[in-house]
């Protein structure tokens, strides 16, 4: 369990983090959703023990995080900005300093994932394309088996096989080791299957923590011909809508009663859940 009391963060007149009283159950993963500057990475920095809070505490299972080694062997953090890491060591060598640093790493399970996301082990981290940098920061994050695993846009510069291969990887190894991962991510639908809970930082404060599924009811998606999508979403709060030719997708925001319910059924229009990201776009006001 990670929590944080009255946790702030500032830099100069800027105030990153609002104070945030978080409690995040272990065993779980969290999609962590903002705009740009919504402190995202602030908040994951000061998770992962990195940032010294300008006010408040952040504690792994009751232990203080910052500057506390019984803590920070527990956590690992990828960032998109590079992999923790020795720049100018192979691959290999750096691989080993992290089974030096981390209890949990897991060798073997290294060795099978380079092999995977084909990572040339003798190559020096520095010399690495931006998409295998990711992917070397994602071998490093699963290995490590950490307790606290977060990942801070790691998936930057990936192709859409190597994002898939993370998303597979990442998903089998927690179902086998379950442990808490926070994935921080602008890749909504993409990566929203995975996630179990969805927490949107905003302008610095908590906006909404809420369940997938939850948060998927709180809207519907309407799909069939054009004109007869207008007219039923006609008073509706519409947060996006799609054309397909004559067919017309429109997410609307709030449930429908059962009334309306049977009309779409006689209309013969689709109902289905909302997208994340109509919804996030709504909440932390974006244009439609
Ligand atoms: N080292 C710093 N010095 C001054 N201001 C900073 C520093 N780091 C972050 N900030 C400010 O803190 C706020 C939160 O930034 P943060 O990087 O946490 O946002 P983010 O949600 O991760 O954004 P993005 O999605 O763009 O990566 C922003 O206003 C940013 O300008």
């Amino acid at each position: 369990m990670i929590t944080t009391s009255a946790l702030q963060v500032r830099f100069g007149d800027t105030t990153a983090l609002h104070p945030l009283d978080l409690d995040l159950p272990a065993g779980r993963i969290y999609g962590l959703l903002g705009r740009n500057g919504a402190g995202k990475t602030t908040l994951l920095s000061t998770l992962a023990g990195f940032r010294r809070p300008s006010g408040g505490t952040v504690e792994l299972a009751g232990v203080p995080v910052f500057d506390d080694v019984r803590a920070t062997t527990r956590i690992c953090l990828i960032r998109d900005d590079g992999v923790p890491g020795d720049p100018t060591d192979t691959l290999r060598d750096n691989l080993a300093m992290a089974a030096i640093l981390r209890p949990g790493f897991d060798t073997a399970y290294a060795a099978e994932l380079m092999e995977k996301f084909a990572l040339p082990r003798r190559k020096t981290l520095r010399t690495l394309s931006r998409g295998q940098r990711s992917a070397f920061g994602i071998v490093v994050g699963l290995a490590s088996r950490a307790d606290l695993t977060m990942f801070d846009e790691a998936h930057l510069g990936l192709d859409a096989p190597s994002r898939q291969l993370f998303h597979d990887e990442l998903l089998r190894d927690y179902l086998d080791r379950p442990r808490t991962v926070i994935l921080s991510t602008h890749l909504i639908e993409e990566q929203s299957p995975l996630f179990e809970q969805v927490l949107i930082l905003h302008e610095g404060r908590l906006l909404l923590r809420a369940d997938v599924d939850e948060l998927r009811a709180r809207g519907v998606s309407v799909t069939g011909p054009q004109q007869v999508v207008d007219d039923f979403v006609f008073g509706l709060t519409v947060l996006a809508q799609r054309r397909l030719g004559p067919t017309k997708e429109v997410t609307v925001f709030g449930g429908l009663d059962d009334e309306r319910r049977a009309l779409a059924d006689r209309y013969g229009l689709q109902l289905g859940p909302v997208a994340l990201q109509d919804l996030f776009i709504h909440l932390t006001g974006g244009a439609v």
